[in-house]
């Protein structure tokens, strides 16, 4: 069984990037493993929701790379003896350490398993403004990723192009960089990454837990902030105007500092899940499930003011408002 780590920061797209490879690659036999701590099962319900049906397993307590590493490698075992898929993508959690991740794969030595070269989506919408305050572990994603996409890179010019890809390599000199649409790209490119050669092996050391463990608030700059996550579930709104603005406030930082934000809930009479990362969100349809989850993640999270702004949404709506 082979495995393909797709890494990458909060909402930098690699649920989309991952949906389009298993498109892309029809007959080849993929299962997928998701990490999602605390947050929302809306990736692995898109990964399973789509054109093809794929065995997607879930991870929800803890991170592959640190607190969850035993458990991780338990199921990994599972997948292995119950499916032997022919490709296991892993998607970690936006806030997982790479190298930890590929150490603890490389560390079970067995050769039924075959760790591919990882890939990492970086966002190009908030990579330079990020790029400063990167904190290790983002860029630990980067260097260990021999495939680098620069996600929602459509629009660039080739000269901006140019730009990101020397920042790119200077961080992660030998990687591959892809830019620009990179759904445009042949079924043979994407058929190379479940061909190429040799993950890194790693000398591993202990490292503490990743951002999202830690629950003491530290007051660094945002990069060395400790992440958390909120999930809301009873929760609807009247009209999607009232998540426009939801979504508005958030992006003004009222319910704290919030990077990513995404869920489904009910609207009126239909059902809605929308997507937010930094100040850019999208609503979309969605079929009607059995509860709402509206996820926040990020720093400093009032949840108490977000779940009242609902209340209060309900009750204008109720007033007539
Ligand atoms: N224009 C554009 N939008 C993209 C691209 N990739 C992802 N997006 C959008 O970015 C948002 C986040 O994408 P996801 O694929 O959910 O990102 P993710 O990395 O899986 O997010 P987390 O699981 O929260 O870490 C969604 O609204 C996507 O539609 C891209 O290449 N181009």
């Amino acid at each position: 069984m082979k495995i393909l780590i797709v890494s990458g920061f909060l909402g930098a797209g690699k649920t989309t990037f991952i949906r389009h490879l298993t498109d892309t690659l029809p007959q080849v036999d993929f299962a997928i493993f998701e990490n999602e701590i605390g947050e929302t099962d809306l990736d692995a319900k898109v990964l399973r929701d789509g054109d093809r049906s794929l065995n997607v397993y879930e991870m929800t307590e803890n991170c592959v790379c640190c607190t969850g590493k035993a458990d991780f490698l338990t199921n990994l075992m599972t997948i292995l003896s119950a499916l032997d898929p022919e490709v296991l993508i892993v998607e970690p959690t936006g806030a997982a350490r790479l190298s930890a991740l590929m150490g603890a794969i490389e560390g079970l030595q067995y050769d039924a398993l075959e760790l591919l070269p990882p890939l990492t989506l970086v966002d190009a919408g908030t990579f330079f403004r990020e790029k400063d305050d990167f904190s290790e572990l983002r860029l630990d994603q980067i260097r260990h990723g021999s495939v680098l996409v620069l996600s929602k890179s459509e629009q660039l010019s080739p000269e901006e192009t140019a730009v990101y890809r020397q920042e790119l390599q200077e961080l992660a000199p030998e990687a591959e960089i892809i830019t620009g649409d990179y759904k445009k790209r042949s079924a043979d490119w994407f058929r190379s990454l479940l061909e190429k050669r040799g993950g890194l092996v790693l000398a591993q050391e202990d490292h503490e837990p990743c951002q999202e463990h830690h629950h003491h608030d530290h007051d660094h700059h945002h990069g060395e902030e400790a992440l958390t996550t909120v999930t809301l579930t009873r929760v609807a709104v009247p009209h999607p105007l009232y998540l426009m603005r939801f979504l508005d406030l958030v992006t003004k930082s009222c319910f704290g500092r919030i990077p990513r934000a995404k869920g489904y809930l009910p609207c009126g009479n239909e059902w809605v899940r929308f997507d937010l990362v930094q100040d850019r969100w999208l609503i979309t349809g969605f079929p009607p499930q059995a509860e709402a989850r509206v996820t926040l993640i990020g720093t400093r999270l009032k949840e108490e003011a977000a779940r009242s702004w609902f209340e209060g949404a309900e009750g204008a709506a109720r007033s007539g408002l």
